[in-house]
């Protein structure tokens, strides 16, 4: 059997490590492994090319992927997927797999109704918004160069008594923010799908000041577009002199942890295991066990917050925790 993998939307860390697995598993199991380099729109364009080790040597400790991701507009009108198809039926590829968001799987999907190209989808985006999934590859790395980085600016806010914003990525979702403001101690976490009270935040703040609180932590994920805002009314109402970090891309780079690599690996194992014969579907990450769900399950349903970090982050936001 041919295999072929892409890396779909934003890059993340541990595609990799994915990557890896799949070159060594696939010869393992007797597949053909091939790489379809950027993206959907390498796929469309027939950038396709049998994968060997030696493609796959040293990458186990680098972010990014080698094969490359893209966004495509050109995906949207059916005359370049069957493009896409033309290509695969050169090689002979009889499936696919895919590393990426919700996106890449829908993306996948209707290649699917038109085409029959099989597929199975992993979870791979800093964002963790896949629904029914509780962890997509390169989460667990963001949430550490996010750590490292509030470290180091709790150094200069503590020695200056600064306010500092610090916005996450995540798109609509605010993951990163709410397990980073958890994890670091921070004194605000922002998130779009919470509400927030800034009296509620203001009169404990003032009371902290009152008790020697010298500097203020404030996490504000992307997707809640208030960063700028929250600097001023620290200034404003806090009487406290602010700056803002916003992290970026930053958050989509470094070295996989040792969760990342572990998961990725077995993201992938699940997938190539199923391939064959159990096919389109995706592989979700469960109370700590992977399972392959349908996509219309996944399509159909909401992600959801960890409701035990939502609990404790509320004081955070001024609510009632
Ligand atoms: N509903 C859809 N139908 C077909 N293709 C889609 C759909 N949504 C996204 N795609 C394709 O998948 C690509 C990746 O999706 P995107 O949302 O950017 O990233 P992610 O996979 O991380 O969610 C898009 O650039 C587009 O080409
Ligand atoms: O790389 P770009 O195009 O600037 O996009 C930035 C966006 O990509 C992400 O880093 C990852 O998003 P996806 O994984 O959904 O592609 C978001 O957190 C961020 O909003």
């Amino acid at each position: 059997m041919k295999i072929a993998i892409l890396t779909s939307g934003g890059d993340s860390s541990g595609m990799n490590v994915a990557i890896k697995r799949f070159v060594e598993y696939s010869y393992e199991k007797n597949f053909t492994p091939y790489f379809i380099y950027d993206g959907l729109e390498g796929l469309i364009d027939g950038k396709i090319k049998k994968a060997n080790y030696k493609d796959v040597r040293g990458i186990i400790c680098r972010g990014g992927t080698i094969i490359r991701s893209s966004r495509s507009k050109r995906w949207f009108d059916k005359e370049y997927r069957k493009k896409a198809y033309e290509n695969l039926k050169k090689q002979s590829i009889d499936a696919l797999i895919i590393l990426g968001g919700d996106g890449s799987f829908r993306a996948l999907n209707v290649f699917y109704k038109e085409f029959k190209i099989p597929f199975i989808g992993i979870p791979a985006t800093i964002d963790n918004d896949i629904a029914l999934n509780e962890y997509s590859i390169g989460v667990d790395t963001a949430l550490n160069v996010i750590r490292s980085a509030i470290d180091d600016i709790r150094d200069t806010a503590s020695s200056f008594s600064r306010a500092f914003v610090i916005e996450t990525m995540g798109r609509e979702c605010g993951y990163l923010a709410l397990i980073s403001a958890i994890s670091n101690g921070a004194e605000m976490c922002l998130i779009p799908e919470m509400s927030y009270n800034l009296d509620r935040l203001k009169e404990k703040y003032l009371k902290e000041i009152k008790n020697g609180r010298n500097y203020f932590l404030a996490i504000v994920a992307e997707g809640v577009k208030k960063t700028e805002f929250i600097k001023e009314w620290f200034e404003r109402e806090i009487g406290f002199e602010s700056r803002i970090t916003i992290l970026g891309h930053i958050q989509r780079g470094g070295a996989p942890t040792t969760i990342e690599r572990l998961r990725a690996v077995e993201f992938m194992s699940l997938a190539l295991d199923n391939i064959e014969n159990n096919p389109n579907k995706i592989v979700t990450f469960c109370d700590d066990k992977f399972i392959l769900r349908n996509l219309e399950e996944i399509i159909n349903s909401k992600y959801s917050l960890p409701k035990k970090a939502l609990e404790i982050a509320k004081p955070l936001m001024g609510l009632d925790g």
